[in-house]
């Protein structure tokens, strides 16, 4: 019997800091590995701002493979022909101008989070996507991991009922006090602070649990409530938590509340994620990102604890190739948005950060926004 071929997606990258490495050494690992036959990849191109830092990158983390042409300018990678998708790895203000470039290049397009800087920016790349016919998607790697896929079954199989609240938190220590403030996590010209870097993550739970939850049908929260705290180094945030609510209205019976958190300046270990419905929890386990575990708790009429069940999660490499495939597949399929990660969610989140800035205080340099 024939076996049918998986479909190769050739990968160009654009950068080559810390979150362009990881996804790259993602993209080598074997999709077997991870049960996946119908899609591979393959690294053909590196751009960075100088060629030898390509070159370096190439040497580093792909083992000096002659195959993948280094670039010296983005641009480089955008006309390469042998290019199927440009995976976008650079600061958040970075994202605009490189999604764009890319797409008018007619390139499939995966952009790291947040995916823009403000909702505008979004809603002009989403409108270019549109008319080049070219697919894009934010990098919220988070959706494609398997734990994801399973907790969804269990959250909507109605056995937990309604969801009533989500926790959900991202804090990190960043060492801002020894940081340069050039950094991009401290740098307002770079888009600092903890919301954009941070932020997507809780929120994102906040969407797969509510915004998701059947009994909601895709109904945006009718209330948004943010603090921000700024660091005196660069008045970027520092801290910040918002509280989203769902109240019922004619297309949703949903009454629940979110409360998400980030920072940059908090040592130990997080809290993550914990989902809280009529008849039981979800508590899943930190880092939100990219946990291996959760939990579920079930409660009988009397809100008694009459069963657990632990799912446990393991793979090789760091979680970041899920999202690869995804795209490999939209890409077969002719589609130009993910339907798990589709364009309406990335809106919403930019436009729930506009606002949540906007109750903070939080204003971008002049300049610094490329769309308004
Ligand atoms: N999904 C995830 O798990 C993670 C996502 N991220 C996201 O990825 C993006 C990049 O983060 P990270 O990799 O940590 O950042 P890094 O600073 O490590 O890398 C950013 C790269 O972007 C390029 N670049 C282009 N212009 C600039 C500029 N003006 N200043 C600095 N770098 C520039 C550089 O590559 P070159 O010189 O080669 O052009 C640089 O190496 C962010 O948007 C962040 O939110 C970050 C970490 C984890
Ligand atoms: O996406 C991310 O997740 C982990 C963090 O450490 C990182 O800064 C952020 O960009």
């Amino acid at each position: 019997m024939a076996s049918t071929q998986p479909t190769t997606l050739r990968w160009g990258i654009i950068s080559t800091g810390h979150i362009a490495s990881v996804f790259v050494k993602d993209l080598l690992v074997d999709p077997k590995t991870r049960d996946v036959h119908d899609v591979v990849h393959k690294v053909v191109a590196i751009g960075s701002r100088t060629v030898e830092k390509a070159q370096e990158f190439i040497d580093k983390y792909a083992a000096g493979d002659k195959s993948i042409k280094p670039y010296g300018t983005y641009e480089g990678v955008y006309s390469d022909p042998d290019v199927d998708a440009i995976y976008i790895g650079t600061p958040h203000t970075m994202h605009y101008v490189n999604a764009r470039d890319a797409l008018k290049a007619k390139k499939a397009v995966l952009c790291e989070k947040p995916v823009t800087l403000n909702a505008a920016e979004l809603r002009s790349l989403l409108a270019i996507a549109k008319e080049n016919n070219v697919f894009f998607m934010e990098a919220l790697w988070t959706r494609f991991q398997p734990l994801v896929k399973e907790l969804k079954k269990v959250a909507e199989d109605g056995s937990l009922g309604e969801p009533i609240m989500v926790e959900a938190d991202l804090c990190a220590n960043f060492g801002v006090e020894k940081l340069p403030i050039t950094h991009r996590i401290l740098d307002p010209r770079l888009g600092g602070g903890a919301l954009l870097d941070l932020g997507p993550y809780p929120l994102f739970w906040a969407i797969l649990a509510l915004y998701e939850h059947p009994s909601n049908a895709n109904t945006r929260p009718s209330g948004i409530s943010a603090s921000m705290i700024k660091t005196p180094l660069t008045n970027v945030d520092s801290n910040t938590t918002f509280t989203l609510s769902f109240t019922p209205t004619s297309s949703s019976s949903l009454s629940a509340q979110a409360n998400l958190t980030c920072a940059i300046n908090v040592r130990g270990i997080n809290p993550s994620v914990v989902i809280r419905y009529r008849h039981g929890n979800i508590h899943v386990a930190a880092p939100s990102p990219c946990p291996k575990s959760f939990k579920v708790e079930y409660f009988d009429n009397n809100g008694k604890l009459v069963r657990e069940e632990k799912k446990v999660y393991e793979y090789v490499g760091g979680g970041w190739h899920f999202q690869a495939d995804e795209v490999a597949r939209c890409i077969r399929e002719g589609k130009i948005q993910s339907e798990a990660w589709g364009w309406d969610k990335s809106l919403l989140e930019m436009e729930i950060f506009d606002e949540v800035r906007r109750q903070g205080g939080y204003v971008f340099p002049k300049g610094v926004e490329q769309v308004v």
